[in-house]
């Protein structure tokens, strides 16, 4: 007898392995619930890399880090999951053998099953100093579409890959590009920091943002205590913290930070599974391409576990097309 909650599969993650669990479940005919503790879909891949050209991902010569997102979100939209970005997946408790997530707004969602595609776990962006007081709107930690800060007055702190990235994403369609780095050495590719540095942007190095200020809204930082610059937005590319945060008290059989799973992933709690990188078995591979095939597989073990009667193999997409 088929036992469905209020979803039948929530997915705790949204980056590339809960994007496509999201689409594959549609596929089955299932309904999805994507949580995310981030703003933005696309897991490691947003918030780490979206501007880079990935070559290992399957059917893709080349494809830059936001586009594959896009695509991922555009795919899993041909059936409509819910999506709760920004909320953090809380707690797991059961009512009558069926999972209860809770999410850190105080929500609670009945499940068929619960899918953990968390990656590296809950990613915390370090907070930019200067920021600490200032309550106001203009300061972010990602840029989904650079098209959005178009005319705007720019200012990226940071001197990593993600900082320099944008900073050639933002270039020319920016009003201005400042980025700001503490040291004179950068973390970022040596290439990227090359080709930016022929772009109009300017690179303040052994530099630091020490004041916010505006009401309501950035209007312009304060470098060194000294001089000030006009701003719009102040991207703080200073990198994030990851952990398995609330997931790690649920009483998950762990492997150091990951989540032990069998060959069905299955986790060792009733109707929970797990995919991606936040898994371990032996031999696991941390790749997109690996984390695309666990998401099928546990799909299709989640779609036989909430309805016995559903068979494993879900049968072709290809197959309805004519
Ligand atoms: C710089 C860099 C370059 C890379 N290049 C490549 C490459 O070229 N090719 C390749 O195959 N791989 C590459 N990788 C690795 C690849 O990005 C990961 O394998 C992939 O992102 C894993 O996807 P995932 O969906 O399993 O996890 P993630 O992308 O980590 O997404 C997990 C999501 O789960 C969310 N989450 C976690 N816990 C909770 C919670 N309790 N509640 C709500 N949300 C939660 C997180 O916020 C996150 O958004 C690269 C990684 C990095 C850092």
């Amino acid at each position: 007898m088929s036992e469905r909650g209020e979803v039948d599969v929530a997915i705790i993650g949204a980056g590339p392995t809960g994007l496509f669990a999201a689409y594959y479940a549609g596929f089955r005919g299932l309904s999805t619930l994507v949580v995310d503790a981030l703003p933005e879909a696309g897991g490691q891949v947003t918030a780490m890399y979206p501007e880079k050209m990935i070559f290992d991902v399957a059917g893709f010569p080349a494809v830059r880090g936001r586009e594959l997102i896009a695509n991922l979100v555009a795919q899993a939209g041909a059936f409509s999951p819910a999506y709760r970005l920004g909320v953090q997946a809380a707690t797991l408790t059961y009512e009558d053998g069926m999972p209860i997530l809770g999410l850190g707004d105080g929500t609670e969602v009945r499940c068929g099953a619960v899918l953990i595609t968390g990656g590296l776990g809950s990613f915390t962006p370090r907070p930019l100093p200067a920021a600490a007081g200032f309550t106001g709107d203009g300061i972010i930690f990602f840029v989904p579409d650079p098209t959005m800060l178009a005319g705007k007055h720019v200012v990226i702190v940071g001197g990593g890959d993600s900082a320099f990235d944008w900073a050639l994403a933002l270039a020319g369609v920016a009003a201005s590009v400042t980025l700001v780095h503490r040291r004179d050495k950068f973390r970022a590719h040596a290439a990227t920091v090359a080709r930016v540095k022929a772009l109009p942007v300017r690179i303040e190095v052994n530099s630091q943002v020490t004041k916010i200020l505006g009401s309501g809204r950035v209007e312009s930082v304060e470098l060194n205590g000294t001089e000030e610059i006009p701003a719009d937005v102040v991207v703080a590319a200073l990198g994030f913290t990851a952990d398995l945060g609330p997931l790690a008290m649920w009483g998950l059989a762990l492997d150091k930070r990951h989540i032990t799973v069998d060959s069905t992933m299955a986790t060792n709690l009733p109707r929970v599974f797990a995919a991606g990188d936040i898994v371990e078995y032996p031999g696991k591979v941390r790749l997109i391409a690996t984390g695309f095939g666990e998401a099928a597989t546990a799909v299709n073990n989640a779609a036989i576990r909430i309805d016995p009667s559903a068979h494993l193999f879900p049968g072709h997409s290809s197959e309805d097309v004519v």
